[in-house]
């Protein structure tokens, strides 16, 4: 595999601020990637291919933390109508480019921006915008939480308590776009929930791609396939996450993403045909997000065929 600046830090077993080399490596033994930040030298960009080495790792389970897909395609029975679990396949290079969004500087702030509770609270931006809706508890604060790890000031907030997320949150990635994260629909949604997150569905003129969470542990429920039929109804182009992909065996994980695949493609007209697959615990899946993200704001030309339509 090429040079790929995808970073790692360890979020567990580091005693100190600056943690040694050899707690970052004893935290990468347990496979719990997160991300290195900052200056200092243990904070540095790693390679994929010199942290393979270092922290003795099998290439495989990093390929499995950044497309988790192909974790399940050995699950697959073979020949079983030639599924294509991966559509959208950036090369290294798409990914390395994409991740320098993701990291802050002097000139390219990433920041909580905003709160609103009514559409006419939300200030009209120029830039393109993402949005993450989801039932409540399904994983939409941690997983902003994940795909900003290489920002640790911006506070994205999480609770094991459904319905913790009451407004729409905006959060500014410099000038490159906009990312909203939602209340949760279903159980403890808030009261004006329709108010807030449908007109804003209907309205939001920057609004470039939806992305629609499913807990992976769980499946399709009766309230995602309420929200899968309002986003297509809307005319809206969404993709569905796959969330939590680190709880349950690899069997049920498969089952759901075959369930989500069906809906998607017997019930849908908008959604992009792959659902993506992610834990915000394990960090799987993260890069390939922020990857498609810096794609579909147009940050990041694709310089292979990845079909990221
Ligand atoms: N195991 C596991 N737990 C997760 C993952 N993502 C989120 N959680 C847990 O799920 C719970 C809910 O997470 P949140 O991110 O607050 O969920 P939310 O969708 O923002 O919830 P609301 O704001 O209430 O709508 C928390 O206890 C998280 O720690 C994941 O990838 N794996
Ligand atoms: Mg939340």
């Amino acid at each position: 595999m090429t040079e790929l600046a995808v970073q790692f830090t360890a979020h567990l077993n580091c005693t100190s601020r600056c943690p040694s080399e050899m707690n970052v490596m004893r935290a990468c033994s347990v496979l719990r990637p997160v991300v290195l930040l900052g200056p200092a030298p243990w904070r540095r960009a790693h390679s994929l291919a010199s942290f393979h080495q270092a922290s003795q790792l099998p290439k495989k389970k990093f390929q499995h933390l950044l497309f988790p897909q192909s974790a399940l395609e050995a699950h697959l029975v073979r020949g079983a109508g030639g599924m294509n679990l991966q559509l959208f396949q950036p090369s290294d290079e798409d990914i390395a480019r994409a991740e320098k969004l993701f990291i802050p500087s002097p000139k390219h702030k990433i920041d909580y921006s905003f709160s609103a509770v009514r559409m006419e609270h939300a200030l009209p931006i120029s830039q393109p915008e993402v949005c993450f809706i989801g039932r409540s508890n399904v994983g939409k604060s941690s997983l902003i939480r994940a795909l900003f790890s290489l920002a640790p000031d911006v506070e994205v907030r999480v609770s094991k308590t459904p319905g913790h997320t009451k407004k729409m949150n905006f959060f500014t990635v410099g000038k490159a776009f906009t990312l909203v994260d939602m209340p949760g629909y279903g159980y403890k949604a808030p009261r004006d929930f329709v108010d807030m997150v449908e007109s804003y569905l209907q309205t939001r003129r920057n609004l470039v791609r939806t992305f629609l969470l499913v807990d992976g542990s769980v499946g399709v429920q009766e309230a995602d396939r309420v929200a899968i039929e309002m986003c297509d109804e809307f005319g809206l182009p969404f993709v569905v996450v796959l969330t939590k992909i680190d709880k349950g065996s690899k069997g049920v994980l498969l089952t759901h993403l075959l369930q989500v695949q069906e809906v998607i493609e017997k019930r849908t007209t908008c959604c992009y045909p792959q659902p993506f697959l992610v834990s915000s615990t394990q960090f799987s899946g993260i890069h390939l997000l922020r990857c498609f993200i810096a794609h579909v704001t147009g940050n990041i030309l694709l310089t292979s065929d990845a079909k990221g339509s």
